[in-house]
């Protein structure tokens, strides 16, 4: 329902309409929505239509927008919906339509904390029997709250940065000291991330019911992961160096507003969960593909998520730890039960012990070269996709 022309199975229609921060030659970045191939570059068409707030687009990041709460977030949404669906707008819209092959799309957003959780019951499986094959893998706080750690705000990165290969001390089972060099088992994490939107104050928990009032919306997150470095260096304190080299996130945010026709209730949870971390609790249906060198390897499936995103905003909180505008919190890894489902190399491949045929080479682990391409969109009950575009990056060698 668009006087847009859009090409066949988009992951922009015209009731997705996802923002992000472009580049259109040496102009000063600023703030579009995705449309079929095309951005609506907002600054200028919210000016010449007078609305309040215009200069919010004209902006590098999509921050103080976000900042502004969800009335404004959905009289935003309204303004865009009636822009693309009315044929009466397009003399103030097409001068004004990029097409997306011409700009270069930014990190979306200033990344203000970054955590990590842990929520699927079959990752966690599957990386306590790697990593802790003497005994039981899910740990005995595992179903009693989402486990998570904070991770580095700092080297979160737009989609397509170069992935500079990480060194590190490593120390294998065998090996009896442990050595300095670039990591030999470096690897991915399919993850999606929550974009805070706004801020809670110190000493208030969130509460599960009040996810909607602070959550704006959702990307794409590639946890690289180095699983040699992480191995040797996780216990007590969980992972460090080996996560915190980089993690790539997609350009586009598509919002809460865009994904609620997608959302599905959340897998029975049992033992049942403390009361602060009850309610009505849902997930996206989300799918993803991970392309390793252009070769589908793996379509994880978000619905069956053991924590609600609104679970995990309640616990990061519970203990009144505040969050801000621009906060990001990624799901952790997403594997579902089938083989072809692992959100991880480490999982495909077995602790490296299967390797998967990758353009018909056997591959365990990333090599210097190869690239991951991540895609992923929501299903409506009535079976619409909308889509959440892509994060992508390349291996390149370690520093000498
Ligand atoms: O079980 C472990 O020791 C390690 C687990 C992970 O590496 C997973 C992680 O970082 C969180 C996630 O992405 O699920
Ligand atoms: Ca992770
Ligand atoms: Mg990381």
């Amino acid at each position: 329902m668009t006087w847009i022309d859009l090409p066949d199975a988009t992951p922009f229609g015209p009731d997705n309409l996802p923002l992000g921060v472009f580049r259109l030659g040496d102009e000063e970045p600023r703030i579009g929505a995705a449309i079929g191939d095309h951005l609506i570059d907002l600054a200028p068409v919210a000016s010449a239509q007078m609305l309040d707030g215009s200069q919010l687009f004209n902006q590098p990041t999509l921050n103080a927008f976000l900042a502004l709460g969800r009335p404004a977030w959905k009289a935003t949404r309204e303004w865009l919906l009636d822009l693309v669906r009315n044929e009466n707008n397009r003399d103030a819209v097409e001068p004004h339509l990029v097409p997306r092959d011409a700009v270069t799309m930014l990190l979306p957003f200033e990344v203000a904390d970054y955590v990590d959780f842990y929520a699927s019951e079959v990752h966690a499986t599957n990386l306590g029997r790697l990593f802790r094959p003497d005994s039981e893998p899910l740990l005995p706080n595992w179903k009693h709250l989402p486990v998570g750690y904070h991770g580095r705000a700092g080297t979160v990165v737009a989609s397509g940065t170069d992935i500079v290969r990480p060194s590190g001390q490593r120390k294998a089972p065998t090996d009896t000291e442990p050595s300095y060099g670039p990591s030999q088992r470096l690897d991915i994490e399919v993850e999606l991330g929550f974009v805070v939107g706004t801020p809670s104050a110190l000493g208030t928990p969130v509460g599960v019911d009040a996810f909607e009032d602070h959550m704006y919306g959702v990307v794409l997150v590639n946890d690289w992961s180095a699983r040699d470095l992480q191995a040797w260096e996780y216990v007590p304190l969980g992972p460090f160096l080996g996560k915190s080299f980089a993690t790539s996130i997609s350009p586009w945010v598509v919002s809460l507003e865009a994904l609620k026709d997608a959302m599905v209730p959340l897998p029975q949870q049992d033992p049942p969960v403390l009361p602060y971390l009850r309610g009505d609790l849902q997930n996206p249906d989300i799918t993803f593909e991970v392309r390793w060198n252009g070769q589908l390897v793996s379509t994880p499936p978000y619905r069956e998520m053991y924590w609600s995103p609104a679970q995990m905003l309640a616990h990061l909180s519970v203990n009144g730890a505040s969050v801000r505008t621009g906060d990001l919190y990624a799901s952790g890894t997403v594997s579902g039960t089938a083989k072809d489902q692992r959100g991880s190399f480490i999982e495909l491949s077995w602790g490296g012990r299967e390797p998967v045929t990758v353009n018909g080479e056997e591959r365990t682990f990333l090599q210097d070269g190869d690239e991951v391409t991540i895609t992923g969109w929501a299903t409506t009950k009535d079976g619409r996709r909308i889509g959440l575009g892509e994060v992508t990056g390349r291996i390149t060698p370690a520093r000498k």
